[in-house]
């Protein structure tokens, strides 16, 4: 009896969060060094059917960075990164194309169609959805067609959300003349999430969030101001695939995005926990 006390209290706890969020947009990143695996997916996935029964508008937005480099291995091509993006030739801009949008896109549409949800698959290049322009971010290395937003036209994603369905966003953009671009997810999240005015902007990825010493999970950081984030980008604790991440939750907060967090996408159930819980899990960057 004790036990099932406890599992009605852990609803009861739920109770002000489900109200708080009730018809609210909750964007979620789900990265693809925390998509290991089917079952971690189908994790994140019932988490996201949970969120859509009790009346929360989730939208998805994937990575896929291991698939990418995975297929570009199979066709030999070489893989370099600077400063967190991948160098992409046009012969690369393919394969990040046939992987997002023809592989990891389709395969977690159809797992959440499997669990019960509507979801539908999209690319930034839908209706030009994302319109995005190359990225001059370092004059000094040719990056090629890696791509920064311009602008997301929300249009497309509130029509889905308003008629219920669940959009899952793959990071590639267009510019006007139909060119594709290979953007960032965790830009594309935070970018999307200021567009659709989100109430939250969820960051899944495979550590327990912003950790003081990264070998350390003891260090873990639950809050941070931007200031103090753009400091620790400075001190370099903060360093590589976590810059993207702490920009996108910066480009979110400032344009009105209430509250941003990176957390573990490897811990089962991680956006419910997030979400739900008093105490909530991850780091949460604010204003
Ligand atoms: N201060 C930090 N705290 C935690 N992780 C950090 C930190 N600085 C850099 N990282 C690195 O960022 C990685 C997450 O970024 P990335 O691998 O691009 O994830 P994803 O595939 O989920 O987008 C972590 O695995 C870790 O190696
Ligand atoms: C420009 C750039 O680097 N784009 C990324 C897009 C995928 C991505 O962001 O995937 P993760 O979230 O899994 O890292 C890439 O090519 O890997």
């Amino acid at each position: 009896m004790k036990e099932l006390i406890e599992k009605a209290d852990i609803l009861i706890e739920a109770l002000p969060y489900m109200r708080e969020f009730s018809n609210k947009t909750v964007v979620i990143k789900y990265g693809g060094n925390a998509m290991v695996n089917k079952d971690l997916m189908a994790s994140v996935l019932e988490d996201v059917t949970l969120l859509k029964y009790v009346g929360v508008n989730p939208v998805i937005v994937h990575g896929g960075g291991p698939v990418i480099s995975n297929n570009l291995e199979q066709y030999e091509l070489e893989t370099d990164f600077h400063k967190g993006f991948r160098i992409t030739s046009q012969e690369v801009m393919q394969v990040v194309e046939k992987a997002l949008i023809g592989e990891v896109n389709t395969n977690l549409v159809s797992l959440a169609n499997s669990l019960g949800i509507k979801a539908v698959g999209l690319s930034g290049k839908d209706n030009q959805m994302i319109l995005a322009q190359k990225c001059e971010m370092d004059c000094e290395v040719e990056l090629g067609y890696v791509g920064e937003v311009d602008e997301v036209d929300p249009t497309l994603l509130n029509s889905m959300i308003d008629s219920n369905y669940v959009p899952i966003v793959a990071p590639v953009g267009t510019d006007k003349e139909g060119n594709s671009y290979n953007i960032n997810a965790d830009l594309v999240a935070g970018e999307i999430a200021a567009a659709l005015e989100a109430e939250k902007l969820m960051l899944l990825t495979n550590t327990e969030g912003i950790l003081e010493d990264p070998e350390d999970k003891s260090t873990l950081i639950s809050r941070l101001k931007i200031a103090e984030a753009k400091q620790k980008i400075e001190d370099e604790i903060i360093v590589g695939g976590m810059i993207p991440k702490v920009n996108a939750c910066i480009t979110a907060l400032e344009k009105d995005v209430n509250r941003t967090h990176i957390l573990d996408g490897r811990l089962d159930h991680s956006i419910l926990l997030e979400i739900f819980t008093d105490k909530g899990i991850g780091t949460m960057i604010t204003k």
